[in-house]
């Protein structure tokens, strides 16, 4: 058995042990590969558990999610990637049987401590689901809804009475938001068109232009082009990478062309809930310390 150490962002030494199975000659890395990164962490994640009822979905998870970067976690079905990407906003609260131990550290705060606003926290860290959601209402009201709700936009009734009409406000945001989700050039003539009318595609961005709308730090997606066709899915992929430059982006995805394309390190769960190795997505692609690893991305099971 042969012993690496890192060091992560706190300082704190940690020791990733790698097995060599003298039967097998199988290498498997016991727990977890520590990755280690430049820059800051947006989210550090310590010996994070998730438990539904009885079942045990995500096994002592810890890992640090470098911000300003993609960041794709995959692994076959059912090892726990939704349930740990809901952890990073406390999607999982939602579910009665769902319960979580550990510490997930944003803005050095410890989301599962104290009072923690979870409408604030939904606000720094958005989610864009796996099929398309847009309200049906109109495209600037889809964009605009979030901006309203947290009261930084007042327009109509509320903004005259007031005394503040943010009609101007809003507009900015609207334009804003949609032509960073690269949807504005599309839509920009039929605002006030139902939203339902868009192509599925069209849909998902304008639900990312809805996250981007109430300013975010990190944005998770959950697979969110599995319900598309290769050309929307296509500029997703490169949506994602320009958000990259600006926000944290957290995304699941069963797709692995996908994860090496677009994404700076990817984190690989397997069965039971465990991180089984994590690294840069070129390390992890070509050259992964676990063979259960290397058997997962070269397609010899999942
Ligand atoms: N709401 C829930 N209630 C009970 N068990 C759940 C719930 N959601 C997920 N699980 C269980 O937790 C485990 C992990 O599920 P999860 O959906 O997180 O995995 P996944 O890797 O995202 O799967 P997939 O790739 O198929 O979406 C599975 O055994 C699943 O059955």
């Amino acid at each position: 058995m042969s012993k690496q150490t890192a060091t992560r962002k706190n300082g704190e030494q940690k020791s990733n042990s790698l097995t060599v199975d003298a039967e097998t000659d199988e290498r498997l890395v016991d727990s977890w590969t520590d990755y280690e990164f430049d820059g800051e962490a947006a989210i550090s994640v310590e010996n994070l558990d998730v438990y539904y009822g009885d079942d045990h979905a995500i096994d002592s998870i810890s890992m640090d999610i470098p911000e300003q970067s993609v960041t794709a976690l995959i692994g076959p079905s059912g090892c726990g990637k939704s349930t740990f990407l809901r952890c990073l906003n406390r999607m999982n609260d939602r579910i009665d049987s769902a319960r979580v131990e550990g510490a997930v550290e944003i803005d050095d705060e410890n989301i599962y401590e104290g009072d923690t606003d979870l409408v604030k926290l939904r606000k720094t860290v958005g989610m864009v689901f796996q099929s398309p959601n847009p309200f049906p209402k109109s495209i600037r009201e889809n964009v605009s809804y979030g901006p309203r709700k947290h009261g930084d936009v007042n327009v109509g009734l509320l903004g005259r009475l007031l005394g503040n009409d943010d009609r101007t406000v809003e507009q900015e945001i609207v334009e804003r938001s949609l032509e960073q989700a690269a949807l504005w050039e599309e839509v920009s003539d039929r605002l006030d068109d139902n939203a339902l009318g868009l192509s599925g595609g069209q849909q998902q961005r304008l639900c990312i232009a809805r996250c981007l709308a109430v300013d975010p730090d990190v944005i998770l997606m959950d697979e969110p082009a599995s319900a598309l066709d290769p050309v929307a899915t296509a500029k997703i992929e490169d949506l994602i990478e320009q958000l990259a430059e600006e926000y944290t982006v957290v995304v699941v995805t069963h797709n692995m062309q996908q994860a090496a394309r677009i994404s700076d390190q990817t984190a690989v769960f397997l069965t039971g809930g465990q991180l089984v190795e994590y690294d840069e997505t070129e390390k992890i692609f070509e050259n992964p310390e676990s063979d259960r690893v290397e058997d997962y991305v070269t397609g010899k099971f999942g």
